[in-house]
């Protein structure tokens, strides 16, 4: 396990934002196109908008990127909770892509399970067979230690056939859309990104606890072959010392 222990959400989003660029580039040079999981909430905000400006923003090769979505709110793409709205508000409204490189859930005109179904063929069609699927996989993890859309307790942490599922999700009131644990730990990378100090009691459980990802699914994620790297700031750090 890599870790990285940054001051504060801007040395983090900071240090990511190197690392990522790095990353990219190496891949880059092996191979045409770098694929990318990103994740929602509001931990990548910052993340996003540096990738938007200089130094970074030209050190990208962004027409050779994919952008995917961990996981989704169910809810129309206009509603301040869609992850996708994030990211085209604080990344991808600013950086040269097309829609084409863009494979977000459709949250509209269509059921959660058909919608399900629909993105685990697309992400079938670009990663079936593939020794490492996904390049890239950034996670956040939720003050309750839920990674992607899977919250303590739900069946869908085990979930092994599907690429993809969707739930009701009873204490947010809507349905969650998520990719399931075998294809974050099928990608070459995944990153977590975990800032703040509410995160404190559940970040010390995933790293340093007994093993129990029906309490903190997030300790689900080990990819394999690939490798996990947590960039972490001090505030939520504080109990791993
Ligand atoms: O609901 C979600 O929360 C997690 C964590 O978000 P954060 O605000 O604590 O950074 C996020 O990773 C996930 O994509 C999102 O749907």
């Amino acid at each position: 396990m890599n870790i990285q222990v940054s001051k504060d959400i801007k040395g983090l989003s900071e240090d990511f934002a190197k690392w990522l660029v790095a990353y990219s580039n190496d891949v880059l040079e092996k191979q045409d196109i770098f694929t990318i999981a990103l994740s929602g909430g509001s931990t990548p905000k910052l993340l996003h908008e540096l990738l938007a400006q200089e130094p970074y923003k030209s050190q990208i090769d962004w027409s050779k990127w994919h952008f995917f979505m961990g996981d989704e709110r169910f809810v129309p793409i206009t509603d301040d909770r869609s992850n996708a709205k994030m990211a085209y508000e604080t990344l991808l409204n600013h950086v040269p892509v097309k829609t084409e490189q863009i494979h977000f859930y459709i949250t509209e005109n269509i059921k959660p399970e058909e919608s399900s179904k629909v993105y685990e063929a697309l992400l079938k069609e670009y990663f079936a067979g593939k020794e490492t699927g996904l390049d890239l996989v950034i996670l956040g993890m939720g003050d309750d230690g839920h990674t992607l859309s899977l919250f303590p307790g739900q069946p869908i942490i085990h979930e092994t056939e599907k690429w993809v599922d969707s739930f009701w999700l009873e204490a947010q009131d809507m349905y969650r859309i998520t990719m399931t644990h075998p294809v974050a730990n099928h990608a070459a990378r995944v990153a977590f990104l975990v800032s703040g100090e509410k995160k404190i009691p559940a970040l010390k459980e995933v790293i340093k606890g007994a093993y129990n990802p029906d309490k903190y699914p997030s300790q689900i994620i080990q990819p394999n072959p690939g490798e996990l790297f947590w960039f972490i700031d001090e505030a939520a750090a504080a109990g791993l010392k």
